[in-house]
């Protein structure tokens, strides 16, 4: 079996980094590190103390002897300011467990054990768990799992780890997520993570730009509204945060990223449908086919006339398409259909 991880080819070490120190402004340099002579990775704009950070990612992955994985979304953040912006837009404090999916080399776990968190950490490349586990032995702050976040059972990892932490008064307390995710399973994360309202409070990610705006922004009546806008607005109020250049990761993407906070809301706080499952059954059911309208792509749950009645009954014109819709006008379409 091949390893997961290819050892670094020997012409393909991670050379020494030269470093360049701008002129102006004095607070911050650029530092350029040159894997082979025809490839460069520039980190722009940081401040003096992330060179740190800089360092100590290339030199974990040194001591592994690994190159990244594109496969596995290895992306790794230099910036050690970035790290703690992440962690103040959740709010880490003493006490908090946060859950942290794909430690990499665990900068940002390091800066969550700082700010006084336990760390639940998912890690899927053995290698790097590994050494993320020799990094922080205390295993009573940081606990690694070598695993698959989609295919991980979450809930129940959790529900223990907070079942130690339950304050004295007995009043239960909220994990929260802070993570650098692989763009890859972006979706997957966020479709498993926002109807754990009951476990987590908050859930702050780093994701592609792109994905980022079309999550937050609602976008109707364009084709980039989805049913992932009324299953993320069901389930949490999302925020754009800030950007992230990608001149700040390693290797650096071919795309910017950005944080996003989504505040779960609790079950009491959804939206109120008689059943979730056959309210994203509808809602699913509505978009596939691109620009049909309602009355011809809801048709197998009834008639175009019963549908044409029901859009008509909550205010809407009998020949809506579903990029028309708000999350409030499914909810009442569903609503009415179902008592059909
Ligand atoms: C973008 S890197 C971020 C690493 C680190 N958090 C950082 O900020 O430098 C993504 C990390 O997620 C890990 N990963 C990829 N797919 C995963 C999965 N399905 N479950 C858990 N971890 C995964 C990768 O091995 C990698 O360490």
């Amino acid at each position: 079996m091949p390893s997961l991880l290819q050892p670094l080819p020997p012409n393909l070490s991670f050379a020494p980094p030269r470093t360049r120190v701008r002129p102006s402004p004095p607070a911050h340099n650029s530092t350029t590190i040159s894997p082979r002579s025809t490839t460069t990775f520039a980190v722009k704009n940081t401040k003096t103390k992330n060179e740190d950070d800089y360092h100590s990612t290339l030199k974990a992955l040194n001591s592994q002897g690994r190159f990244p994985r594109k496969s596995l979304g290895q992306h790794y953040m230099l910036s050690s300011s970035i790290n703690e912006q992440l962690a103040g837009v959740a709010d880490i404090k003493e006490g908090d467990v946060v859950l942290e999916i794909g430690p990499g080399t665990g900068s940002l776990t390091n800066v969550l054990v700082n700010a006084g968190a336990t760390v639940l950490a998912i890690e899927k490349d053995p290698h790097m768990a590994a050494l993320v586990r020799k990094r922080f032995p205390d295993t009573h702050r940081v606990k690694v799992l070598e695993e698959d976040f989609t295919k991980c059972h979450i809930h129940s990892h959790l529900v223990s780890l907070l079942r130690c932490k339950k304050s004295p008064d007995g009043e239960s307390q909220y994990a929260k997520v802070v993570s650098n995710i692989p763009f890859n399973i972006s979706t997957d994360v966020v479709k498993l993570l926002l109807p754990m309202g009951d476990i987590f409070s908050e859930v702050v990610l780093l994701l592609q730009e792109e994905t980022a705006t079309r999550m937050v922004e609602l976008s109707l009546r364009t084709s980039e509204y989805r049913p992932v806008n009324i299953f993320i607005n069901f389930y949490s109020d999302p925020e754009f945060k800030f950007k992230v250049p990608r001149s700040n990761f390693f290797p650096q993407p071919k795309v910017d990223a950005a944080v996003v906070k989504f505040r779960l809301k609790q079950a009491a706080d959804y939206p109120s449908v008689s059943s979730i499952k056959s309210f994203f059954s509808m809602v699913n059911s509505a978009f596939t086919g691109k620009r049909k309208m309602l009355r011809r792509s809801l048709q197998h749950i009834c008639t175009s006339l019963e549908i044409e009645a029901a859009l008509e009954n909550v205010g809407l014109p009998a020949t809506s398409r579903p990029e028309e819709l708000t999350l409030d006008d499914f909810v009442k379409l569903h609503t009415v259909i179902t008592k059909i």
